[in-house]
């Protein structure tokens, strides 16, 4: 693939957005792909008794790939651990656990903002406001991989709101400084990608 940015046109970037749309297309093929080879590595594992986590085994990844820029080799992680979720199994009895736990914090207003993020960021969510988001709640959710949208969902996974209402939200935060989580944002299994802040 060559360009000449020198020459740039409006032809350019229409020609590099195919580029690069076929490149994500291939992408997700390869994960959808990839979930398949880790559901029957997964099933060999189980028989042999063998861990899911290799780190021996990503260490041999690892030294296939020569150098890895931090930036992807932080993919790379994230590749790891998209195998590895599709391998494990859930802890029932942590699941049991974490499901009755109510939990409430309290404090200074933009360290919850700021813990709010990260609690509501996993890598690669969504995270959607119309109006302009705190930013110690920006800082934890980018920190943890999030991607801020400036639109509203329709259907999020996920709420967060200022107000005491946790019949809606799923954290919610008040004006005198108290952070409620409803526990089923802590369960196991609860995994979100949309995530509507009001
Ligand atoms: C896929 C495996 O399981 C895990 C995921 C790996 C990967 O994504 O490459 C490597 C080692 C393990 O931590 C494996 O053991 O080969």
């Amino acid at each position: 693939m060559i360009y000449f940015i020198r020459d740039a046109t409006s032809g350019l970037l229409e020609k590099v957005r195919k580029d690069i749309l076929q490149n994500t297309m291939e992408l997700v093929r390869l994960f959808k792909e990839r979930e398949e080879l880790s559901r029957i590595i997964a099933s060999v594992k189980e028989k042999e008794n063998f861990e899911i986590r290799d780190r021996r085994r990503e260490e041999i990844v690892l030294n296939k790939l020569g150098n890895l820029s931090p930036r992807q080799r932080s993919i790379l992680n994230m590749i790891f651990e998209f195998s590895i979720s599709c391998q494990d199994k859930v802890d029932e009895t942590l699941e049991v656990y974490l499901s009755e736990r109510c939990l409430q914090l309290s404090g200074e207003n933009s360290i919850l903002e700021y813990v709010a993020g990260l609690l509501s960021s996993r890598p690669g969510s969504e995270i959607y406001s119309s109006r302009e988001l705190d930013s110690a709640f920006v800082l934890g959710a980018v920190r943890n991989g999030a991607h801020i949208i400036n639109d509203s969902c329709d259907s999020p996974d996920l709420r967060i709101g200022h107000s005491r209402d946790k019949e809606i939200y799923h954290i919610s935060l008040d004006d005198s400084g108290t952070m409620s989580l409803n526990p089923v944002i802590l369960q196991v299994n609860f995994s979100f990608t949309r995530v509507q802040v009001d």
